[in-house]
This record gives structure tokens, C-alpha cells and sequence, in this order.
């Protein structure tokens, strides 16, 4: 392996898109970058990878105008910028694509492109025409005038994608944009990103995957503990080097385990039928049974029921019809806090939305949703030194890296918050364990340590519904998969056989009725 020490302030080079030298951002009580050195050459894919907390959302955030370093130059084509804002980086010839869409559903791929650009051509014609041209230019495939709502994933990506583009970006920022998508819709971004290449763009994107990023990367810069380490070419490193790059020792390899299932049922759903507000079902007729020691993994893309089911089993949703079973009360017409109390833990899908106070410390986040038992509580009154007792064990065991349990949560980088969020589900023992992307933006290091203590939990007799868009995670942790399409389970499959592709295909459709699914009559087809 070779690694190619940065030279300090070395001058940029004609070929040297993005040159970052001496960069360094402090927040409160956290260096979140410091010494930032690194280039990437015009025309390229520059990936950067790093642990959770590494710095380089931040870094990207500087790029992009979002976030004022406080020192170090910028420069961009040869030029030393200041940038004070987007509307700068955009001047610059920047753009950024963020892991969460920001596209209004009920407008058209037009209405979402030209909002806030109209100067550029306007709203009609002339803007239809270059939204057309670029589509086309690198195989896009989309309708400026179908609606958002109507778009799958990977289509919604390339509407944020075409957005910069409009903007005139020749430099692209893309922040974990894989996280969402399955197998062929990674293959197509990838074709995309290598398109925009060849017609001379040039592409950073940061990720935690990291055999997508030695498929796709030219280099690869490795950020630790807020400072670039290494930049390699992916012929150089394996995911292992790479990773242990990240994290600046060896790895611990992942252990491999014997079934645990028993025949205890801990969760039982029948026939559960939900529908959205508009009265459409968005869950029909789905029946699943886990039992103790099992994990059932449901594998689907986003957005075709997985959301309500979750949101059904913890309480969140009412269900039009069918029943849940918690061991052996009926669970069906309980509020959430019963269900929780009752051994329900829950990992949300957005963190940001149930799972955390944002504004409030840590601390107190390890009361949300937990604040009728132990260690909350001491008979009727609020236990602080409890609470803020068991946040500091959360945080040892779970390698929450913060400054201390009275920073608020919104301090904490992504993978961070999700590892408080496992640890506190954790603590509380649940009976059955619903996580939903449970390690999404967490690192690789990270996701070794959830994944273990999901199994040991699992080995204790936990009954864990596992729904993930990570298919290897899946195939990891499961007993059995099912997959869920358009609101229905639509097969099952054995995790020592299938292959991701496989799931891709049966969670697309794109293999009904030849697929080698095999119906467990469990709500399926
Ligand atoms: N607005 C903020 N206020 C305070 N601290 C912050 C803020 N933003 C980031 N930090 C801190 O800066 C450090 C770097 O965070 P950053 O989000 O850049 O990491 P990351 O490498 O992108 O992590 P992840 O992979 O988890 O997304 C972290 O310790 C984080 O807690």
C-alpha cells in the first residue's frame, strides 16, 4: 500500500480542481478539522472517507460555503476564494448534493429545478429545453414535467444532481449518496458520476462503503480525528487497509454466528392493513411472526410501506384492519408508551425527527421515550443523576464521540447521534428490538460494534425486525429476509443464500412471478 503524504502548502497545480490547505474549524469543545490538507485533480472521482465524527461533513460544509473555516485557504481552478456562503461556492463553479432530498413532491422536475434559479432562463421553454439537454447529455432519463412524487429514488438523486448542474456546477460535492439506494440504482449513479467525469466535471462524494468507493474513487483522501491522514488509489488499499487507514489500528473481525431462533413468539402480526391519510393502503394484509433469539430482516425500497410498518408496530399508526400481538397481549389498540413500557425498543428511521431533542444534552435525550422507568426514574420523581449516570455508560460503551453528556445532540455528527440512539434503546432490555437503518451513516468501525450488540442481544433473546436499506447488513444479521413491494411481502428469502442482486431484483418487481421467492403464505402473493 502506498500512501501519498500531502506536502504542506504545496502551490496548486493547473490540474488541481480543489485545493485545501491548512484548513481548520473549531466548534465548542470539539477541533472539528484541523490541518486540512488535500487536492483533487480536475476531471476526477475524490472520494473521502472517514469515521464518524472524522470531519468531513464539516470539511464539505467549508467547500460548500455552509460553514466559515476558521483558517486555511481555499482554492478553486487556481484561485484563492473566500467563501461566505452557497451563493459563493455556486459563483465558484460548486455544487452539493445532500444525503436528504430537498425536492417538493408536488411539483414537476422543471418546477424543482428552476425555484430560486428563474434568472438563469426563466420558467418556461427555454428552461424545459437545458433541462432536456442535460438530461440527455448524460443519459439522465427524465421528464421535466412529471411529477416528483411519481419518481423513485435513484430518479429524485438525479433531479438534485441536474439542479447543480442547471446551477452551472463543474465541481460536484455529493454527501453519502448511496446510502438510500439498492444495488443496480448504486450501479446507475455510478454510470452518472463516470459520465459527468469523462465530460470533464470533477465529483467528491463522501462514504462509509467502502467497496463502492474502490469500484467508483480515482483517490481516495482518508480523514482522522478531523485531519487529513492519506490520500491512496484504490489499486493500492483493500476495504481492510482503508479502514484501518479510518481508524488508525487493526480491525477486529467480525465474528460469525450459530441460530439462536427458538420457538418463543415474541411479535405477532396479522393481517395488518394501513392506510395513509388520503385513505389510499399503504400496508396491505402483512403477516409476521418473530420470535425470541430471531431476527427478521425486511428488505424493500424506500417508501413502500417499511415506514408504516414500523410506525404501526411502535404505536405511531393506527391500522385499518389486522392485529399485533406483543408474547401474548394484544397490542393493537395500546398508545406508544404502553407498547415502550411493555418491551418495544425502538430505533427510528429519522433520528432527527423521533429519535433525538436535537437542542437538548444528551443526557436528557437518554429520557426521551424512556421516562417512566429506571434508570429516569426513582419512584414518582425524574432521576438526574440516573439518567446522566447511565448517558455516560452509553457513551463509554458505545464510543459516542462527544465532549461530555451535557453537549446538546445536535453537536453530535450523524453516526454519533445514531450510536447514542442504539445505546439507549439498548439499555432499557426490550423484549422486541424494531430498528429501522439502524447503523445509517455510521462507519464501518461503528457498524461492527451495533451489529455485535444486536446479536448479543439476539443471543439473550431479543426478536429483532430488522429494516435496512443496507443489503449486506441484512444478509448479515437476519435469519430470514422478506421482502415488502408496493405495501405487500412479496417473498421470503434465506440469507445464506441470497445474493444482494437477488433482493434487488425481487425488491424492484423487477423479478415477479420468476423469482425464486418462496411464499411462506405470510401476507404474500
Ligand atoms: N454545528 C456544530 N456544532 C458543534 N459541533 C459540531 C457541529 N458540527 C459538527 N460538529 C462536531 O464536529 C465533529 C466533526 O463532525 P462531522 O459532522 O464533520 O463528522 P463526519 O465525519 O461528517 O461524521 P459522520 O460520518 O458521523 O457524518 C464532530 O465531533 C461533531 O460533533
Amino acid at each position: 500500500m502506498t500512501t501519498t503524504d500531502l506536502p504542506e502548502r504545496a502551490p496548486a497545480s493547473p490540474g488541481d480542481a480543489v485545493r485545501v490547505s491548512g484548513i481548520g474549524k473549531r466548534f465548542p469543545g470539539v477541533v472539528a478539522n484541523h490541518d486540512v490538507d488535500f487536492t483533487v485533480r480536475a476531471g476526477t472521482i475524490h472520494a473521502l472517507v472517514g469515521e464518524n465524527g472524522a470531519g468531513k461533513s464539516t470539511l464539505m460544509k467549508i467547500l460548500y460555503g455552509v460553514q466559515k473555516p476558521d483558517e486555511g485557504t481555499i482554492t478553486v481552478n487556481g484561485k484563492d476564494l473566500v467563501l461566505g456562503s452557497p451563493t459563493d461556492a455556486i459563483a465558484a463553479g460548486i455544487g452539493m448534493v445532500f444525503q436528504h432530498f430537498m425536492l417538493a413532491d408536488n411539483l414537476t422536475v422543471l418546477e424543482n429545478v428552476v425555484l430560486g434559479a428563474e434568472k438563469l432562463h426563466g420558467i418556461g421553454g427555454r428552461a424545459r429545453d437545458r433541462i432536456q439537454e442535460i438530461s440527455d447529455r448524460y443519459g439522465f432519463g427524465l421528464d421535466p414535467d412529471e411529477l416528483v412524487e411519481d419518481l423513485g429514488v435513484g430518479e429524485r438523486q438525479r433531479v438534485e444532481i441536474l439542479k447543480v448542474l442547471y446551477r452551472g456546477a463543474e465541481i460536484i460535492i455529493l454527501d453519502e449518496p448511496t446510502a438510500v439506494l439498492v444495488p443496480q440504482e448504486v450501479e446507475a449513479l455510478f454510470a452518472n458520476l463516470r459520465e459527468l467525469k469523462a465530460q470533464g466535471h470533477t465529483l467528491i462524494f463522501i462514504s462509509h462503503k467502502l467497496d463502492e468507493v474502490l469500484s467508483v474513487a480515482d483517490e481516495i483522501t482518508v480523514i482522522r480525528r478531523g485531519t487529513t491522514v492519506a490520500t491512496v488509489e484504490p489499486a493500492d488499499v483493500t476495504a481492510r487497509q482503508l479502514a484501518e487507514l479510518m481508524v488508525g489500528a487493526e480491525l477486529p473481525s467480525p465474528s460469525t454466528e450459530e441460530s439462536t431462533v427458538t420457538d418463543q413468539v415474541r411479535l405477532d402480526v396479522r393481517h395488518l392493513t394501513v392506510r395513509d391519510d388520503a385513505g389510499r393502503e399503504v400496508l396491505h394484509d402483512v403477516s409476521l411472526t418473530i420470535h425470541a433469539g430471531e431476527v427478521l430482516g425486511i428488505a424493500g425500497v424506500e417508501g413502500n410501506g417499511q415506514t408504516e410498518l414500523v410506525e404501526a408496530i411502535v404505536g405511531m399508526h393506527r391500522p385499518a384492519g389486522g392485529s399485533i400481538r406483543l408474547g401474548e397481549d394484544d397490542i393493537t389498540a395500546w398508545h406508544t408508551l404502553r407498547r415502550r413500557e411493555s418491551g418495544i425498543g425502538y430505533i427510528p428511521e429519522d433520528r432527527h425527527r423521533h429519535g433525538l431533542l436535537l437542542d437538548a444534552p444528551l443526557w436528557e435525550n437518554r429520557i426521551l421515550g424512556h421516562q417512566t422507568r429506571e434508570p429516569n426514574v426513582s419512584g414518582p420523581f425524574l432521576d438526574r443523576r440516573g439518567a446522566r449516570e447511565d448517558s455516560e455508560r452509553i457513551v463509554a460503551e458505545y464510543d459516542v464521540r462527544t465532549p461530555g453528556i451535557d453537549t446538546t445532540a445536535r453537536a453530535l455528527s450523524g453516526g454519533n447521534q445514531q450510536k447514542f440512539i442504539v445505546g439507549r434503546e439498548m439499555s432499557s432490555t426490550p423484549v422486541v428490538l424494531i430498528a429501522s437503518h439502524p447503523t445509517r451513516g455510521v462507519d464501518v468501525g461503528a457498524q461492527a460494534q451495533i451489529w455485535d450488540h444486536i446479536r448479543r442481544a439476539r443471543r439473550e433473546g431479543l426478536a429483532v425486525l430488522l429494516v435496512s436499506a443496507d443489503l449486506d447488513e441484512l444478509i448479515g444479521l437476519s435469519d430470514t429476509i422478506q421482502v415488502i413491494l408496493r405495501g405487500r411481502l412479496v417473498g421470503t428469502f434465506d440469507p445464506q443464500t441470497v445474493t444482494p442482486q437477488q433482493l434487488g431484483s425481487a425488491m424492484t418487481g423487477a423479478d415477479e412471478g420468476t423469482g425464486e421467492t418462496t411464499d411462506t403464505g405470510a401476507g404474500a402473493e
